[in-house]
């Protein structure tokens, strides 16, 4: 079997190589193309025609060279890459009538002879490659675009091939071979989250292709591979609507800043460009800073984990909170208007007609832009019986004029009304800091009274760590974006005193639409880190985990605080050959005062704040928060004995569930 398949690997590499140098050619060709078309456009564009024609043909054909770059680009990318590891697996199949199998090897990307039949390689994301995720040997079938393809798996292979070289190859009976998986997970971890390609699971698979729903709501427990099928999913839906969904129409709602660094690397190594990204709060600050600088969420939790935190901050984010909001939105109709008669030069309206108008005619349109449609309106009326148009100086005073019948037209002052006449005086909003617990109550008043833009750039929205979003933030999301979403995340991760289980409000959202999915086998721990995290937990997990073991989780005692930080210096230099270690704290000033004893240690590490950009390789000390859907290789938590409160239990959790292969807490004994 090597010797065959060493030939086969000569043969692709071969043709690699070949098609590497063909796009190389053909990208110097259309560069130079494009500089002769360039210095014909400089040499001759004054004698154009004068009504543009040549001008926009000269145009049209620079911008199709250009497309043409880009897609050569790609390809050298892909062929380099192949260079490599050209594939990963190979599927032998029979169709059902035939005698002999299809032999499919499957990769990382398309390997085709131009006019040939067959593809040498087929991309990981090919209908025919849902055969190795998906089927173990035997019956099996496949969603090709001609319908249904039924047949058998008479061969599965898995390789490993490192800078063009046939490490080995198994030949196997199951999807993925349970070794090839444990392999993968007992390497080192890095500071980026890494393609599974080679090894996704057939739940996994599922997920990654299923293209039916429209809102896909994923719990998994930690873990369980969220965070990378939501990104394979968004790969392979790039790449089977290249002609309607770019990278730049998928946006990332993500926990932090540190976490969009961490993620950064999958698309480009899938062979896709890098896909927007933002934290919620990041976007609420930008739409509300004309009104103040808001809050964002962890300066909420820092105010809960240090005991101050307001009781009605966590009722300001509920279905309660957001009735009591609509109410008093439906007493706006009446309240924020003083309706008369409008004039305005021959302009006439009496005040009956604009009545009706506003509560009739066009009580559809959101109530700070109803009384422009009914200017508009009365401007069209105008321009017929005139037969011109008028001039857009006059429109403005129209609209202007129309618009002094609102008592006020500014969201944070209508808040502060509703925060006056709701019994909550001493909350006003002064116009400096805007607390997080008002941040999205001010954003949601400002949605439902104005019609927002729609978003009609974004295609597709992927929400991780879906349990910390509150049902007033999901309202908000749905005036923002009705494009598909994948929702993903684990309520036992929620950064609150309770669980926060979306699916009790979802469905009221989004209604039917929503395709709910469990995920309960964990990849990222082994066995003993992942039974020390179910401990943490009092409730009847159905967690399963791949049989991967390593040392036991190890709790040290200290004495001191000094003692506590002189054993976690001595561990951290201990830990020196992994690549990433996690120091992970309750709250910002312990992660400060730890990272000061450790430099005093001389123990060089990253402080993360926040505002931190990037998740680097190394020691990293930061809160809980920070940390949330980051791994490292090891993970060590003073001040184990803080964690009391339930929020805090949850905190633990976090941290525990961060560790790849090694785990040490510290006590410090009072
Ligand atoms: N099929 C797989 N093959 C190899 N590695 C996998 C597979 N699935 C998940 N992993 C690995 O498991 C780890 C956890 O994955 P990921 O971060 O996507 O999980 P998660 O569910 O988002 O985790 P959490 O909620 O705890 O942050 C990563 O190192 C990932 O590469």
């Amino acid at each position: 079997m090597r010797i065959e398949e060493e030939k086969y690997l000569e043969l692709v590499l071969q043709t690699v190589h070949r098609k590497l140098e063909e796009v190389q050619k053909k990208l110097g060709d259309n560069a130079r193309d494009m500089e002769s078309m360039n210095d014909y456009f400089w040499e001759n564009y004054t004698e154009f025609d004068e009504y543009g024609y040549e001008m926009f043909d000269n145009k049209m054909a620079l911008k199709t060279r250009l497309t043409q770059q880009e897609e050569y680009r790609r390809d050298r990318k892909r062929y380099e890459k192949m260079l490599d590891a050209p594939y990963f697996g190979r599927v032998d199949f029979c169709y059902d009538g035939d005698e002999e199998p299809e032999v499919y090897y499957i990769g990382v990307g398309n390997l085709t002879e131009d006019h040939g039949k067959g593809a040498y390689v087929y991309d990981w994301r090919a209908p025919v490659s849902g055969l190795f995720y998906d089927y173990d040997k035997g019956k099996a079938s496949f969603q090709a675009p001609a319908g249904i393809m039924e047949g058998e798996i008479t061969r599965k292979r898995q390789y490993k091939i490192r800078d063009g070289r046939l490490v080995f190859a198994l030949e196997t009976e199951m999807n993925i071979d349970d070794e090839i998986l444990q392999q993968t997970l007992s390497e080192n971890g890095d500071n980026r989250l890494k393609s599974i390609v080679t090894t996704i699971q057939k739940e996994q698979n599922s997920i990654i292709r299923d293209t039916r729903h429209r809102i896909m709501v994923v719990q998994g427990c930690a873990g369980s591979g969220k965070t990378s099928v939501a990104l394979h999913r968004i790969a392979y839906l790039l790449y089977h609507n290249r002609e309607s969904l770019q990278a730049a129409q998928v946006l990332v709602l993500s926990p932090n800043s540190i976490f969009g660094d961490y993620i950064s690397r999958i698309l480009p190594e899938l062979g896709e460009e890098n896909i927007c990204e933002l934290t919620l709060d990041d976007y609420a600050y930008r739409e509300l800073n004309c009104y103040g600088e808001a809050e964002d969420k962890y300066d909420e939790l820092e105010r809960v984990l240090h005991g101050c935190a307001s009781e009605e901050a966590e009722y300001k984010q509920n279905k309660a909170y957001v009735k009591e909001l609509d109410l008093f939105l439906m007493q706006q109709e009446w309240e924020n208007v003083e309706i008369g008669d409008f004039k305005y030069k021959k302009i006439f309206c009496p005040e009956e007609t604009i009545s009706r108008f506003f509560y009739e005619k066009f009580c559809d349109v959101p109530m700070l832009d109803r009384l422009e449609k009914i200017a508009e309106y009365l401007i069209d009326e105008q321009e017929t019986i005139q037969g011109r148009d008028m001039e857009d100086e006059e429109r403005q005073k129209v609209l202007e004029k129309i618009n002094r019948m609102y008592v006020t037209m500014d969201p944070l002052e209508l808040y502060n009304r509703f925060l006056a006449e709701s019994g909550r005086e001493e909350q006003l909003l002064t116009g400096d800091t805007i607390p997080y617990e008002d941040v999205y109550p001010l954003l949601y008043l400002k949605y439902s009274m104005k019609e927002l833009p729609k978003r009609r750039k974004v295609k597709h929205v992927v929400i991780d760590e879906m349990q910390d979003y509150s049902y007033l933030q999901y309202r908000i999301l749905q005036k923002l974006f009705d494009c598909p979403m994948t929702i993903l995340g684990d309520r036992r991760q929620t950064m609150g005193e309770k669980q926060s289980n979306v699916m009790k409000f979802l469905p009221e959202i989004y209604g039917k639409e929503i395709f709910y999915i469990d995920m309960k086998k964990s990849y990222r721990s082994t066995c003993e880190i992942m039974q020390f995290a179910e401990q943490l937990i009092q409730e009847n997990s159905e967690t399963e985990y791949v049989d991967r073991h390593g040392e036991l989780p190890h709790t040290r005692e200290a004495g001191s605080i000094e003692q506590m930080y002189e054993m976690l210096a001595e561990d951290l230099r201990d830990g020196s050959d992994c690549r990433t270690q996690g120091v992970l704290c309750l709250t910002q000033e312990e992660a400060e005062s730890v990272w000061s004893a450790l430099k005093e240690k001389g123990i060089e590490a990253d402080l993360l704040t926040k505002d931190s950009m990037k998740f680097r390789t190394g020691i990293s000390v930061m809160p809980f928060y920070l940390a949330k859907g980051l791994e490292f290789d090891a993970v060590y938590i003073p001040d184990a004995q803080k964690y009391q409160t339930p929020l805090e239990k949850q905190a633990m959790y976090i941290n525990v569930t961060r560790a790849l292969h090694k785990l040490k807490t510290y006590i410090l004994l009072t």
